[in-house]
């Protein structure tokens, strides 16, 4: 319970706006791992704004020489593209421990939704059954009020609620107004046989009272504010930082 999975895509960004090797992705992720984090995350946009094809490869064989999870996010409608063969190729090729659908699109600045599990259910479950074929565990991002009945449905084995809301409503200072809503909806989630992950935006201001609220969480995954915060604390003291709140909030 409480795993922390660090999202490696900041350090890629800053890669990227120079076109050279450093920061190196590989070696971020190794600091993360050697400081106790429990997996890596990637998401993989098609724009290739800043994990490629070629990170996931190396953070694939990274993760599987450590023997920790690996989680690649993506939406698996988009098509491919050059420098970009497709979620569905991508775990196909690294066989992820995890892959986590999201249905974003291009010209999102980041993930901002949920799926409509009602909606898309017909499209989800061949999809979930695909990736399941391959040996990952299938996790769905999930908004606070989604319909939990649609997302068992699909087959898939968890939900990662997107906690960007929660974030918003608690730098505002208003969280009441939506952790029961999570709460609620992680509730249900279990009750109906699937796991619970949550990330996006959490930071370690707004992590101990979301899991403490939920009474723990599967995963977290977690990248711009972590990433944020080691430019002033150092790379591996925040990971432990992070790790103690997990630890404090089971
Ligand atoms: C699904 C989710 O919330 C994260 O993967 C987040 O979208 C990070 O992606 P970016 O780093 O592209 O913002
Ligand atoms: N799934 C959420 C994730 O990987 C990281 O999101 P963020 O912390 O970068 O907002």
């Amino acid at each position: 319970m409480n795993r922390l999975s660090v999202n490696v895509n900041k350090i890629a960004v800053l890669r990227n706006s120079r076109g050279g090797a450093e920061p190196d992705v590989v070696r971020v992720a190794e600091a993360c791992l050697d400081a106790g984090a429990h997996g890596i995350t990637v998401h993989p946009r098609p724009d290739g704004r800043h994990i490629r094809a070629d990170d996931v490869y190396a953070l694939a064989a990274l993760t599987a020489a450590r023997g920790v999870e690996f989680n690649i996010e993506g939406n698996p409608f988009a098509p491919p593209r050059p420098g970009y063969p497709g979620l569905r190729i991508l775990c196909e090729q690294t066989r992820p421990a995890q892959v986590t659908l999201v249905p974003d699109g291009d010209g999102q600045l980041t993930s901002d939704h949920g799926f409509d599990f009602a909606a898309e259910l017909e499209r989800l479950r061949p999809m979930v059954a695909g990736f399941t074929a391959l040996g990952c565990r299938v996790s769905l991002f999930a908004d606070a009020a989604c319909d939990i009945g649609a997302a068992a449905a699909t087959g898939a084995d968890r939900i990662e609620l997107y906690t960007g809301p929660w974030a918003d409503a608690f730098a505002a200072g208003t969280p009441d107004t939506v952790l029961p809503a999570f709460a609620e909806t992680a509730r249900r989630a279990r009750a109906a046989g699937l796991g619970v992950n949550a990330g996006h935006d959490l930071s370690q201001r707004n992590l101990a009272a979301f899991v403490a609220a939920l009474g723990g969480v599967d995963e977290v995954s977690i990248g711009h504010a972590l990433i944020s915060e080691a430019l002033y604390q150092g790379l591996e003291v925040t990971v432990r930082r992070y790790l103690a709140i997990l630890a404090a909030a089971r």
